[in-house]
């Protein structure tokens, strides 16, 4: 039995009773695993899948896409872009994946932006960093990569 006035538990944390000894042990919900000692930060979801638009400018490594050989676009520009793209998605006068279909930049574009599931160390760190932030369904403001402006919905 929890203590009413112990902390509530960080997010992703379930708290179990050991049937064999009774004792209290934790539970990451997205892992399955468990371990003796009280968490104090929230689970670590282990991988985590995401969407995204990327607009790419005349800076990014690679200034090309599927949508445009040559990309000239300055930062500035594609940040405008990207904000208003946001403020569809936000305000629900356009979908997420329509939008990426569109306009991502990213090959993903294919695939209404889905990157499908990723693990740390596979994202450029800007990236993963504001990944790893989101709740699921949670969108990102727009984060800066070498690939160029991006925003980021969390899907699972
Ligand atoms: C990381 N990644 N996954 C896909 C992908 C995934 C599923 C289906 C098709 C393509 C494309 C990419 C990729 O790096 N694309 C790059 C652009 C890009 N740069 C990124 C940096 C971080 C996350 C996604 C990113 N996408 C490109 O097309 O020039």
């Amino acid at each position: 039995m929890s203590n009413e006035n112990e902390a509530p538990l960080p997010d992703g944390w379930e708290m179990r009773t050991s049937r064999s000894t009774g004792m209290t042990y934790f539970l990451n919900m997205y892992t399955k695993k468990s371990q003796w000692e009280r968490p104090e930060a929230p689970a670590d979801p282990g991988e985590i899948r995401c969407s995204h638009i990327l607009v790419k400018h005349a800076e990014s490594r690679r200034p090309s896409s599927w949508r445009e050989e040559t990309i000239t676009r300055t930062k500035e520009e594609a940040m405008e872009l990207l904000k208003g793209y946001r403020k569809q998605i936000v305000s629900n006068d356009a979908a997420f994946a329509d939008l990426a279909s569109k306009y991502s930049d990213c090959s993903s574009a294919k695939r209404g932006g889905d990157l499908g599931l990723f693990g740390r160390g596979q994202m450029q760190q800007p990236f993963e960093e504001e990944a790893y932030k989101l709740k699921v369904g949670q969108l990102s403001k727009p984060v800066e990569t070498e690939s160029g402006v991006h925003i980021i919905l969390r899907t699972v």
